[in-house]
């Protein structure tokens, strides 16, 4: 994947070399050992549906054993890493972003959380890759529910784990990914713009993110602009989904993000998607609907996501599901 010509690169989206600005400040950074944190994730999800988070007790030293294992597995030769795939929707893939059309200048695995999968297909460190795989998702797992908590307790919401038993659920619907972003010097020369990953929305409820020091992930504002997402090993992002978008009311909003490829370093990411489990019903909560009509017309999980598996990246999934205001 690492060596491409003009024609390889033909298939990819280009996007006009005007450079999204990069706001550090704008990003809102979320402590988590600080007691005003609930309320700073409540504020970051309706203004931006995106935050950072620092202190967030996953120990750095899981991080990058995971990390190592998982750029030995995407060093394997092309012929080994496709024993894994194609992802139907889980295993390896490459280019291919789902299967509606989506290309981008990305490889990746898709793994559930509650499937078995056949290790054995990762190279041949499969039994240490899978034991650091469990423990990572384990931590980021047990972050994703603290945040879910802090959220509940900033909405005044009583029921604190309103959205935390989802993901805790045995039958929750999570989903785990890892990006790998080559680089591709055909941009370094040519100053272009190219599409990793597509832009769009993550359908789940929240998505925890966390990627090596190489920048490109965009994030879409209210305003109409993008901006750059400095990148920071050391810390997590977070993304509102479209599911949390719905059991808010639209308070708050799933974020719109893409990723763009860098000309001269590779990039890694390693995303945690939670998701509720397939029966569960998708709907405002009451607590948070006083006296408002919902929005959106009721679904189940696995109507939503079989809606979202035959969709395009960049559709807004949510649509189909909205009420239309009576005049
Ligand atoms: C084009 C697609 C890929 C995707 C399924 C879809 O049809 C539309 C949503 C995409 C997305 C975005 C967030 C996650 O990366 C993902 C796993 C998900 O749940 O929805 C992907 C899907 C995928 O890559 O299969
Ligand atoms: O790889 C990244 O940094 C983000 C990718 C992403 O948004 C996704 O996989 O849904
Ligand atoms: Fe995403």
């Amino acid at each position: 994947m690492a060596s491409l010509s003009k024609t390889t690169t033909e298939q990819y989206s280009y996007i006009k070399n005007r450079m999204a600005s990069t706001f550090a400040s704008t990003i809102p950074i979320v402590d988590l050992s600080k007691p005003d944190a609930k309320t700073l994730i409540v504020n970051a999800c309706e203004e931006f549906g995106f935050f950072k988070v620092i202190n967030h007790g996953v120990p750095m030293e899981a991080i990058s054993r995971l990390e190592t294992e998982a750029l030995k597995f995407f060093s394997l030769p092309l012929n080994e890493k496709e024993k894994a795939g194609p992802p139907n929707p889980f295993g390896y893939g490459s280019k291919r972003i789902g299967h509606n059309g989506d290309v981008g200048w990305v490889e990746y695995l898709l793994l559930n959380n509650n499937q078995e999968h056949d290790f054995s297909l990762y190279g041949k460190n499969h039994e240490k890759f899978r034991c650091l795989l469990n423990s990572y998702m384990c931590s980021v797992k047990k972050m994703a529910c603290d945040i879910l908590e802090l959220m509940a307790e900033g909405l005044k919401i009583q029921q604190k784990n309103v959205f935390s038993k989802l993901l805790r659920d045995k039958e929750s619907d999570s989903v785990f990914r890892v990006n790998h972003y080559p680089a591709c010097p055909e941009l370094a020369v040519n100053g272009e713009n190219m599409i990793g990953f597509g832009e769009h929305t993550d359908p789940q409820i929240i998505s925890l993110l966390r990627s090596n020091n190489t920048s490109g992930l965009q994030i879409y504002l209210r305003d109409g602009s993008w901006i750059s997402v400095p990148p920071d090993h050391n810390s997590f992002f977070i993304n509102v989904g479209d599911s949390l978008q719905v059991m808010t009311n639209g308070r708050f909003r799933s974020v719109r993000h893409r990723v763009l490829a860098n000309g001269f370093k590779s990039r890694l990411s390693m995303i945690y998607f939670g998701g509720p489990p397939l029966s569960e019903k998708i709907a405002p909560l009451p607590s948070l609907m006083k006296g408002k009509e919902s929005l959106y017309k009721e679904f189940t999980w696995f109507e939503y996501k079989n809606s979202t598996y035959g969709s395009r990246l960049a559709d807004n999934r949510l649509g189909h599901f909205e009420r239309i205001a009576a005049s």
